[in-house]
């Protein structure tokens, strides 16, 4: 049984449809990222799983607790990170976490928690004197103060340095390590590819997909993009591409100068191809790669948008 399940998610403020229909399942112990453009519905659809904000329609159950029913005893299974600009500026790391844990009846030893979001050095710190990383660390630390099984990140990495970023993934690393299962919401493509188990593409309050990084990947790799670069100049490049375009598992060319990008079908037999071809008439190759398929791709493709970090 999924340790979350949400179907036909509807939520409207106004004339705008933050929410049109959103339909999901969460396995336990997974990372399950929820990635999408500005606007797309992310904050608002966990903010209706965090019984934060009712839904128009729908339906969320952990298990079998909804919102409700069983209000006392999802607020003890789940952890929500506050925004870090809700952090008491005057209170100490430490401070922070025992005013949170006063909120629970069940809780994680402070040390514990300190431990792992990294801050036991910066546990009598001021809040105010925090860096941004380790704002959101104890951000996220207080979201495991109630020991949740269920824990939910909306974009903890916005804004951060890469290295602080990297600390961050470390830490919901070990939260799967530990058996937890992690919500996350991103903006940073690579950080979805990296840390999820599935992820869950929304664009304009709908799901556009969902699954695998890798199974995602694999769908868009019917089609792969082959770089050449010629060391004999544009005329070796012209007859390459005009040799190119004759292939049926050819789709599309680019060439710029003595270069060449080849979208193809079957990357190995185009290569074959060129290669007898340039062999044939001495030309010289002197780059050669296959782009390996990123979740970016993977978002344009479903999405027809750019990605924007
Ligand atoms: N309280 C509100 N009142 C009016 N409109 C809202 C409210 N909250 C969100 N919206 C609108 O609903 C849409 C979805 O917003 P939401 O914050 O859920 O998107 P998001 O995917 O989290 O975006 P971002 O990545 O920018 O955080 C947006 O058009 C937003 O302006």
């Amino acid at each position: 049984m999924p340790v979350l399940k949400v179907s036909g998610l509807k939520k409207s403020f106004g004339t705008v449809h933050a929410v049109r229909d959103i339909s999901f399942a969460v396995e336990g112990g997974e990372i399950f990222t929820i990635i999408g453009p500005n606007g797309a519905g992310k904050t608002t659809t966990l903010e209706m799983i965090e019984g934060l904000l009712p839904p128009d329609s729908g339906e969320i159950a952990f298990g079998d607790l909804k919102w409700g029913r069983n209000t006392e005893q999802i607020k003890m299974e789940i952890g929500v990170q506050p925004q870090s600009s809700a952090l008491f500026d005057l209170l100490t790391v430490e401070e922070t976490l025992k005013l949170f844990a006063t909120f629970f009846t069940r809780t994680k030893p402070v040390d514990e928690v300190l431990e792992m979001v990294n801050l036991t050095e910066q546990r009598n710190r001021h809040v105010r004197k925090l860096s941004g990383g380790q704002k959101q660390r104890l951000a996220i630390g207080l979201a495991m103060i109630n020991d949740p099984g269920i824990i939910f990140l909306d974009e903890p990495t916005t804004g951060l340095d890469p290295q602080a970023r990297r600390n961050i993934w470390d830490i919901i690393l070990k939260l799967k390590e530990i058996g937890k299962t992690t919500i996350l919401t991103t903006h940073y493509m690579e950080e979805a590819e990296k840390l999820s188990d599935r992820v869950c593409i929304v664009d304009q309050g709908r799901v556009i997909t969902l699954d695998t990084p890798a199974a995602l990947i694999d769908r868009l790799t019917s089609e792969r993009e082959v770089r050449l670069t010629l060391t004999d100049g544009e005329a070796a490049a012209l007859a390459t591409e005009q040799t190119a375009s004759e292939l049926d598992t050819v789709t599309k060319i680019i060439r710029e100068g003595s270069s060449l990008q080849v979208w193809t079908t079957h990357p190995e037999n185009t290569l074959y191809s060129l290669f007898g071809f340039t062999k044939e008439n001495g030309y010289r190759v002197e780059q050669i790669s296959i782009r390996e398929m990123s979740l970016e791709d993977v978002f344009i493709a479903f999405t027809g948008k750019e990605w924007r970090d």
